[in-house]
């Protein structure tokens, strides 16, 4: 039997812009995704979190269009694509193509902006590498996992799935990436991030993508994330870096990706904290929360009056 694990990721700066080429900053943080891969008689997928089962002979994996599998979509086109590259550039043979039972669990919160998608992506994409003894390097694993979310979501950039692989914090600009060290990876070490659980999102990332590519504004206000981005990245003090966050949740707002309850809780985070922003696609989900250790019992009595869940996130590197 093979268990392999993968992190999930917030994105501090950058979502939606970074799709178009635009710079973001992401984290990798501990909340995991564990992909175990044993011999069976015929292949089945077990999403656990989901109570979902799917047998599915592997010749049909490795023709099938994802998006006829709701739930399945993101693990089948990740052990599809997975074992299209180990037949091609790893001299895996059909003959060796064993069948398997593949099972998901996850402490992510599904459709919430920490990548859980991203997650079961590259945790699937580990786990058939291990299970057929064909080795994959991290750039090999991104690059597997981007095309699958892109596959699936239509439009996507690498940055949940390059966070997830290569862990720590990363900036990318034009789906490069460039993993930060020294000054911003120390300040951010130094800050304390709650992440609150606001609400069920209604629709999923792929959708969200979608609406914001027709929003007739969409590159004037990327244009001003980026101005975030950029000023974040020479800003070590908790003061000014609250405020970037308020100003990308803002503008974040303008694209139409909040909801009046993510705007409920950024506020509470900006008046309780040093600020606030939703993290992932939005739509729902998640907000960050950048703490100001002086006002923290305040802010943790306003998260439990409006009945908000919450956990402190640290960075997995
Ligand atoms: N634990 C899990 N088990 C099986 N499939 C999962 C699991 N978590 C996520 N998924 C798959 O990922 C989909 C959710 O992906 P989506 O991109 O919408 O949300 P997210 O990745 O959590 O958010 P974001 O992309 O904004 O970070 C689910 O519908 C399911 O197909
Ligand atoms: C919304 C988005 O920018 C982040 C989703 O977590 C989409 C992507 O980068 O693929
Ligand atoms: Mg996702």
């Amino acid at each position: 039997m093979v268990v392999v694990e993968s992190p999930a990721k917030v994105i501090l700066f950058g979502e939606h812009a970074v799709v178009y080429g635009y710079r973001a900053i992401s984290m990798a943080i501990d909340l995991k995704t564990t992909c175990t891969v044993e011999e069976s008689d015929t292949t089945i997928i077990n999403l656990k979190d989901l109570k979902k089962s799917l047998k599915i002979p592997i010749e049909e994996i490795l023709n099938l269009n994802v998006n006829e599998y709701g739930d399945f979509r993101y693990v089948l086109c990740a052990i599809k694509n997975t074992i299209l590259y180990l037949l091609s550039h790893k001299n895996l043979d059909l003959k060796d193509l064993k069948p398997f039972k593949l099972t998901i669990t996850s402490q992510i919160p599904i459709s919430c902006g920490l990548g859980s998608s991203a997650s079961t992506t590259i945790s699937t994409i580990k786990g058939i590498s291990a299970f057929y003894e064909r080795p994959l390097d991290d750039n090999e694993i991104a690059t597997i996992g981007y095309h699958v979310e892109k596959e699936v979501q239509g439009k996507a950039s690498v940055t949940d799935t390059a966070t997830i692989t290569y862990k720590g914090l990363l900036e990318i600009e034009n789906n490069t990436i460039r993993r930060i060290e020294g000054g911003l990876k120390d300040f951010i070490k130094s800050c304390k991030f709650l992440i609150c659980y606001c609400e069920e999102r209604k629709k999923k990332t792929a959708e969200l993508v979608n609406e914001v590519a027709n929003h007739k504004n969409r590159d004037d206000i990327f244009k001003l994330i980026e101005k975030v981005v950029d000023t974040s990245k020479t800003t070590f003090d908790k003061e000014i870096f609250g405020e970037l966050m308020y100003i990308n949740h803002n503008l974040l707002k303008r694209l139409g990706v909040s909801t009046p309850k993510l705007d409920e809780v950024v506020e509470i985070g900006k008046t309780y904290g040093y600020g606030a922003k939703l993290t992932g696609a939005g739509g729902g989900g998640c907000v960050i929360i950048l703490v100001n250790e002086n006002k923290e019992d305040e802010l943790i009595n306003k998260l439990k009056e409006k009945g908000v869940e919450y956990f402190e996130c640290r960075m997995v590197y």
